[in-house]
């Protein structure tokens, strides 16, 4: 695909985002336990997302060398199943992964037994799993402030350990929906587990192989309802979302709500139209962190001020996310402001220009976040091939609603 995507202010939309991706989360969680259930599950409408695809491949594969590119969780899951399942592997990733943090995970699975070295820097990729000397404690602490990642992938192993685990989560907890998603996916699989304020309880047990089909993906759909808030005039469908999701993300019916976006479901479909929205939003994305660059787009172009809490982990995904809203907010007139380490401000724009050309650093909800503006003014998209990690058909399904995409 070409350095840059334009796409030609488009003002009234309506049709149907045909091939919304299937949830890259949930299908993530569903090929580790399937590989540790022995491999057998019938797993239905996996993502075509590129975190996905390298997680189909890598989890069975026969290389030594395990490259997960961009992919969180594949990083994160992969390196507690490579180290439990005794595999010797080196992990690595790119230049963004090699500085995601990774070291509370690999302290917690060397604290069970694990060998696992740092080829590189000290707490970050690449790494190499190197054994497992049989399990030397059944209860760990683990601070839950950084990434749930790190207990997502303790958790799906956990059941494989002789005696069970027990995780003990210190601080704040953050992402927690994703912690409950794998709670979810273990019981359809067959293996409980006891989710309390503070407390993971997962006893030694084994997965039992089910069919299984994952839901569309409720961070993907936050983009239509961005489109939805931000139109002149719009009827947007989403075909797969389930209204009762083990996605948290799915708060994005509530968020939208108060930015102009009706939201109603009938006959397994959900549509989306415009309402009257509110001045202001005060928001705390704490549990919905892929959430935030969505939001902070419609109210910087909707005029609406925004609270903002719980945005700390943004700055070790992808990208420093917030560094990177702040410079492409500016160009249309808004800003998200620091106010302390943890509120910011979200100023809206005053008066949009007739046209901008957003850079993505490298993140695919950098590129996904900003082209809703289309249909306030001409957009240009730098790097829009970064879509692919989440959902590869996002420009085509912006063309299926008579957007120019060139
Ligand atoms: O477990 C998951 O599938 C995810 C958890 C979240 O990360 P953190 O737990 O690092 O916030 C989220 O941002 C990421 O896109 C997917
Ligand atoms: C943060 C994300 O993914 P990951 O952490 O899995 O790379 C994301 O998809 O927004």
């Amino acid at each position: 695909m070409s350095t840059t995507i334009h796409l030609k202010r488009t003002s009234v939309l309506k049709g149907t985002a045909s091939l919304l991706p299937a949830s890259k989360s949930i299908a993530n969680r569903a090929l580790i336990i399937n590989a540790l259930a022995g491999g057998t599950s019938e797993l239905h409408n996996l993502s075509d997302a590129n975190d996905t695809q390298l997680m189909l491949r890598l989890v069975g594969s026969p290389e030594p060398v395990i490259d997960v590119e961009d992919a969180g969780t594949t990083m994160r899951f992969l390196t507690a199943y490579f180290a439990v399942t005794k595999q010797q592997k080196t992990l690595t990733g790119t230049s963004r992964m090699q500085e995601r943090p990774i070291g509370i995970l690999v302290d917690a699975l060397r604290s069970l037994g694990a060998d696992i070295a740092y080829t590189g820097r000290e707490g970050y990729p690449p790494l190499r799993t190197q054994g497992f000397s049989g399990q030397q404690r059944n209860a760990i602490r683990i601070r839950g402030d950084i990434s749930s990642q790190f207990i997502s992938a303790l958790m799906m192993v956990a059941p494989m350990l002789p005696q069970g685990l027990t995780l003990e989560l210190e601080g704040k907890v953050g992402s927690r929906p994703y912690i409950e998603m794998t709670a979810s996916l273990m019981k359809h699989f067959g293996a409980s587990s006891t989710l309390l304020d503070d407390k993971v309880i997962i006893p030694a047990q084994h997965y039992i192989p089910a069919p299984f089909t994952v839901e569309s993906d409720w961070s993907a759909a936050s983009y239509w309802f961005a489109f939805t808030a931000l139109a002149q005039e719009a009827t947007v469908t989403l075909p797969r979302l389930f209204e009762s999701s083990v996605q948290g993300d799915s708060v994005v019916v509530q968020i939208m709500d108060t930015l102009g976006v009706r939201a109603v479901y009938a006959g397994g479909l959900l549509t989306l139209t415009k309402k009257e929205s509110a001045a202001s939003l005060s928001w705390d994305f704490t549990h919905c962190p892929d959430l935030a660059q969505t939001v902070a787009v419609v109210c910087a172009a909707k005029g609406i001020r925004g609270s903002f809490t719980g945005l700390e982990s943004l700055r070790i995904k992808e990208t420093d996310r917030i560094a990177a809203l702040q410079q492409e907010l500016r160009k249309i007139g808004a800003d998200l402001v620091e106010d302390s380490t943890e509120h910011w401000t979200l100023v809206p724009s005053q008066q949009l220009p007739a046209s901008a050309s957003f850079a993505t650093y490298k993140d695919h909800r950098m590129a996904m976040a900003f082209a809703p503006l289309v249909t306030l003014m001409d957009v240009t998209i730098e790097q829009p091939d970064v879509v692919r990690k989440s959902y590869p058909n996002y420009w085509n399904d912006l063309r299926a609603f008579g957007i120019t995409a060139a």
